[in-house]
């Protein structure tokens, strides 16, 4: 009988450890020097302070008092193996007493897997719990079952508001349905999906977000869970939007800045090109800008920057491009001119309206301009050339007196 109790403790999966009151180990089963890497002869002449070297030793007659009243205690504890590891072990400690001797009998498991799962548990539920990534998982009929708390932070959605509801629910209606099927075709194809998109908070508030979608599949392949991890973008959007704004925009008037108006015009230039129709572009100089600057300061100079853009807008269709290049230097394109002959009545109101005077800060002040005008497809076919004709027009006309203008067309009939 106890050869037969023998061979069942050592199959035993868990380590059996017979301890004397005084903690030195008096049996050992297989499974013991399986996991700490003793031999049973080594084992008993090891304490349990060798295999628990944290344990304080001086707790150990109150242990030993504990124990015996309790009969049966369960702790955790790490143990020292053989060659040097730490591992994580339950123990079930149990007091016997047999033959009139008293033991405690340790049944002991390793749990360092577990420990080590329960861990990267923590470790994930953590994550989840204070990332300020907004998180959303759904199940297999995309419903939704977990959402972290930065998601009601940045929506604005509580939990019992959104369980078991499709996320579609936080479209802003800015995307059409072709922007979800391509999202829908990758994630059926490829299980991901990430790009910008915009979404409606609970109060109303449409925002960019950056949304990056993944899938869990069963061990059949089929969908399991997405899980869906986004972003609030709108400063980055807002900040994006200035640096562009400043990079194609002049500050002072507000106007599309020389990069701009030169895109435009590129643009504008394919668009007549397609539709077969000439385009005008009108290079517009302030004349004796200097002297009001000199005069009157550079404040009353900025003013009149802004009134001069003001009037010149008010004589164009809102389709033409009004942009200011240079210090006093707009551009205008006509685009898609119909009535090349229409082109002449806009230069005189323009000139018109540029030298009526103004009032800035209480003080009258006059100024004029010269403009030169060059033709698309005439008098050249692209943007920057296009532009230096009308440019070498306005210099014509300054020098034919100012407050006047001058085709580009004029110039090669002189030089003929
Ligand atoms: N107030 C103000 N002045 C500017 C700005 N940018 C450039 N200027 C001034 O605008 C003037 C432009 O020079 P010019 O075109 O040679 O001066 P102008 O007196 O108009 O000369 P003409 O074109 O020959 O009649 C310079 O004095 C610049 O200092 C600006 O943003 N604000």
């Amino acid at each position: 009988m106890h050869q037969l109790s023998k061979i069942s403790m050592d199959m035993a999966y868990d380590a059996i450890l017979w301890l004397a009151l005084d903690g030195s180990i008096v049996y050992s089963n297989f499974s013991a020097s399986r996991y700490l890497g003793y031999s049973e002869e080594e084992l008993t002449q090891l304490t349990i302070f060798d295999l628990d070297p944290n344990y304080p030793r001086e707790v150990w007659p109150q242990h030993v008092a504990e124990h015996k009243q309790k009969k049966s205690v369960s702790l955790e504890s790490k143990h020292l193996t053989k060659d040097g590891r730490m591992i994580d072990v339950e123990i079930s400690c149990n007091y016997v007493e047999w033959d009139g001797q008293e033991y405690f009998c340790s049944i002991v498991r390793d749990i360092t897997e577990r420990k080590e799962s329960d861990n990267s548990l923590k470790l994930a539920s953590l994550i989840y719990s204070e990332t300020s990534q907004a998180m959303l998982v759904t199940d297999q009929e995309n419903e939704i079952i977990a959402i972290n708390p930065a998601f009601t932070a940045l929506t604005g959605y509580a939990w019992d508001e959104v369980l078991g509801k499709n996320p579609k629910f936080l479209s802003s209606g800015r995307q059409d349905k072709s922007f979800y099927d391509s999202m829908w075709e990758s994630l059926h194809l490829r299980g991901t999906w990430q790009g910008e998109i915009w979404n409606r908070r609970k109060n109303g508030e449409i925002y960019p977000e950056w949304l990056s979608i993944n899938t869990v599949y069963d061990e059949k392949g089929a969908v399991y869970r997405r899980i869906a991890l986004f972003t609030d973008i709108t400063e980055i959007k807002k900040s994006e939007e200035l640096i562009w704004n400043q990079a194609n925009y002049d500050a002072l008037t507000g106007l599309p800045n020389r990069r701009m108006t030169l895109d435009r015009l590129d643009f504008e230039i394919k668009k007549s090109r397609r539709e077969n129709l000439p385009l005008v572009v009108l290079f517009i100089d302030l004349d004796g800008f200097k002297e009001v600057n000199d005069t009157f300061g550079h404040d009353i100079g900025d003013q009149l920057l802004i009134e001069v853009s003001q009037r010149i807008l008010k004589c164009v269709r809102e389709s033409d491009t009004l942009g200011r290049i240079g210090g006093d230097e707009f551009v205008v394109i006509l685009g898609e001119v119909v009535d090349i002959d229409s082109t002449d009545r806009i230069l005189k109101e323009m000139l018109n309206a540029i030298s009526e005077p103004y009032l800035l800060q209480n003080h009258a002040v006059t100024i004029s301009a010269s403009i030169g005008l060059a033709l698309f497809p005439d008098d050249s076919e692209d943007a920057s050339t296009l532009l230096k004709s009308a440019d070498k027009a306005m210099y014509e006309a300054k020098h034919r007196g100012k407050n006047q203008h001058c085709w580009y067309s004029e110039l090669k009939t002189a030089t003929r």
